[in-house]
């Protein structure tokens, strides 16, 4: 399976009393994976909409990834997205398998991305490119690292911070495959507008 497309990533504070209809606006534009990311320590209530997103998922047949916590991820046989400080690869690739998704963060960082590929990675992140309103705080990545991971790295790429339908062209000139996106896709004032923007992230990555 290629992995190529809109990477729409949920936020709890963002999406709250519209988490699934948001949700399925999105998958009703086309996501190729859905993120869902709750930093809060609410197990059952993360549980839950887990498991709410993958019935959705599977309706729409799109691919869902857990953030940080690989052990729901085996629980819901879904992949995961594992930061340099949410535990090791290798080992979370032999708990999903051979056919799991994992997604690395390596912010702008060549070296991380290489060891992510080493140890198992189906997908390697860099970011963040913009301005974001989820994340301010996180490093900053240059376009220019974008050309040499293309050019040494031959698995898809992920670009994430502040992407918008504005400044998202200049990303996937540069060699990305997947544009990962909270406020930009769902920072919308109606399901409409989520599935139209999700469609024209689409059409950027023309998939
Ligand atoms: C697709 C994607 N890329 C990067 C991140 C950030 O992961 P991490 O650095 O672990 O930070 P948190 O999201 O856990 O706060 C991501 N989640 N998804
Ligand atoms: C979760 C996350 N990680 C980032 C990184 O750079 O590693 S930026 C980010 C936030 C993405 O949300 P938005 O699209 O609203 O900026
Ligand atoms: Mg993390």
């Amino acid at each position: 399976m290629k992995l190529r497309g809109l990477y729409a990533i949920t936020d709890s504070q963002l999406l709250a009393g519209k988490f699934l209809s948001y949700v399925e606006a999105a998958l009703e534009g086309g996501v190729t994976l859905l993120q869902y990311r709750d930093k809060s320590s609410d197990e059952a209530r993360r549980l839950r909409e887990a498991q709410a997103l993958r019935n959705l998922c599977e309706r729409y047949k799109t691919q869902l990834i857990i953030n940080d916590d690989a052990e729901l991820a085996a629980r819901l046989n879904v992949g995961v997205h594992l930061g340099q400080t949410d535990g090791p690869l290798s080992p979370t690739r032999a708990l999903l398998g051979s056919k799991a998704i994992i997604g690395s963060t390596c912010h702008a960082q060549l070296e991380l991305a290489e060891q992510a590929v080493k140890e198992g990675a189906s997908y390697v992140a860099f970011g963040r490119f913009f301005n974001s309103n989820t994340k301010p705080g996180a490093p900053t990545c240059s376009l220019d690292l974008l050309d040499q991971a293309r050019q040494k790295l031959h698995l898809p790429i992920c670009a994430i911070g502040g992407i918008t339908l504005d400044n998202a062209a200049p990303l996937v000139a540069h060699g990305v495959d997947l544009l990962a996106v909270v406020h930009g896709l769902f920072g919308a004032e109606s399901t409409t507008e989520v599935t139209r923007r999700a469609r024209a992230f689409n059409e950027l990555l023309k998939i």
